[in-house]
């Protein structure tokens, strides 16, 4: 049977992505800032601790140190001292005796276990055992979390809330990061304004960029704004060539199909070379990927959801790979179709689904509606991709399907 896809002259999109991360080469030019302001950046080298994570063996209840040879049920201990979190006991802890300590406090020299404070009973400095307590026992030892020379981050992670907080219990203040990666958006169009501007007739308000500049944002991009460039060879070669000295990457958004006034290629060919155009995917067919004199480029389709789509797709997973981030796998899961879902054989479909759990535990995805590429409300209201494969026909309630939760740059 004839490949409907190679006839139409379409590449499959794990083939565009494939080519397109072998044409990247990563930045290499990092930066130093306060971890304060590291949440989101891309670590540009190795980090070892030079700490032990906790640095002192410690309590890890509110209750009392001893020695683990005295920690017999009914054994009575005499209190000699306290250890409180930042205030350690000196002395060292002798058979028969016990030590106050609170969680966090550091296990004074001799104790090897602590009883918590619910299995014994107090009569003045004579502390009673109710319960055994074994050594090790409610300790928390030196370098248990993390040991001195460990390695705690490789180069190309993006920084977390909680990977703030580790470095911060590093000692670590300043952190070196990629430069933020400079994105140029354009959107092109004789048709479309910005808000707060005037309609004329025939003329509507774009959403692209401002969809785009969002995501990038969020990405950690620096972003470039050239505004909307009307469909006119001249102005589009004159932007192009100011956003390519200034970006590492150019974005546009429309002009990439077949249509008498879709510039974008042919500016794209005086300028630089297009490396491939136009995929086996819904929505999103006409995307071109190529080359600038000094920065990468790709040309989104202009309909919204076929931007937004081979943006995810597509654009962040080269994004992340000019930055230096460590390759992220999109989650992709399988659910039962919750309604008949119509499909073409040709393209891989990315519809837009809402997925929840039924009551016995399974994954169900529904469509939300309309599925054209201009129905913007289609990605509003979804939190997934159902992703239908190239050659699949139309799908019927109850059937399996791929889905692909919404992550934090599109959800
Ligand atoms: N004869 C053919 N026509 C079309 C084909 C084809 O293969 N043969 N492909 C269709 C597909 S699929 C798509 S997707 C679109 C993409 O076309 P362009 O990338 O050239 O985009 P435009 O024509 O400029 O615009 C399409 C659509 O999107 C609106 N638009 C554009 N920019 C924005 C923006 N920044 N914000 C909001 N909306 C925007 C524009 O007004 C159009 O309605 O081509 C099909 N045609
Ligand atoms: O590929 Mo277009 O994005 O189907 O509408």
């Amino acid at each position: 049977m004839k490949d409907a896809c190679a006839s139409a002259g379409l590449m499959p999109l794990d083939d565009a992505l494939k080519q397109l991360l072998a044409a990247l080469t990563p930045l290499q030019a990092s930066e130093s800032v306060a971890i304060s302001q590291a949440d989101g950046r891309i670590v540009a080298q190795t980090i070892t601790s030079e700490l032990n994570i906790p640095p002192a063996d410690n309590s890890a209840m509110d209750g009392y140190a001893l020695r683990a040879e005295d920690g017999r049920a009914g054994n009575e201990l005499r209190l000699v001292g306290q250890s409180f979190a930042g205030h350690p006991y000196s002395a060292v802890v002798q058979p028969g005796e016990c030590v106050r300590i609170m969680t966090g406090g550091q296990l004074p020299a001799g104790a090897d276990c602590v009883c918590m404070q619910e299995n014994v009973s107090v009569d003045g400095d004579l502390i009673r055992l109710t319960q055994a307590v074994k050594a090790g026992s409610n300790v928390r030892y030196a370098g248990e979390d993390i040991s001195r020379g460990a390695l705690v981050f490789e180069a190309g992670r993006r920084l977390r809330a909680a990977d703030i907080g580790l470095l911060s219990s590093l000692g670590i203040a300043d952190v070196r990061v990629k430069k933020r990666i400079r994105v140029a958006l354009i959107s092109t169009g004789d048709e479309l304004k910005k808000p707060g501007e005037v309609l004329q007739p025939g003329q509507f308000y774009e959403s692209n960029g401002y969809t785009l500049a969002a995501l990038l944002t969020r990405f950690g991009a620096e972003v470039l704004e050239f505004g909307i460039v009307a469909d006119d060879l001249q102005q589009l070669t004159q932007v192009f060539t100011q956003a390519d000295q200034q970006a590492d990457v150019v974005i546009t958004s429309g002009g990439v199909s077949v249509g008498e006034a879709d510039f974008v290629k042919t500016v794209l060919q005086s300028l630089g070379k297009i490396a491939f155009w136009k995929l086996a995917i819904k929505p999103g067919k006409p995307f071109a990927f190529g080359l600038l004199a000094n920065s990468y480029f790709i040309g989104l389709p202009g309909n919204p959801v076929s931007a937004l789509v081979t943006m995810h797709q597509l654009g962040l997973p080269m994004l992340s790979k000019i930055q230096g981030e460590n390759a992220r796998v999109p989650l992709r899961l399988s659910a039962s179709a919750g309604c008949d879902i119509r499909k073409a054989p040709g393209r891989t479909d990315f519809q837009r689904g809402i997925y929840h759990t039924t009551d016995d535990g399974r994954l169900q995805v529904v469509t939300t509606g309309s599925q054209g590429s201009g129905v913007l409300t289609s990605m509003n209201r979804a939190n997934c991709y159902i992703i239908l494969e190239q050659m699949r026909g139309s799908v019927a309630a109850g059937e399996s399907v791929t889905i692909e939760p919404f992550d934090g740059y599109i959800g």
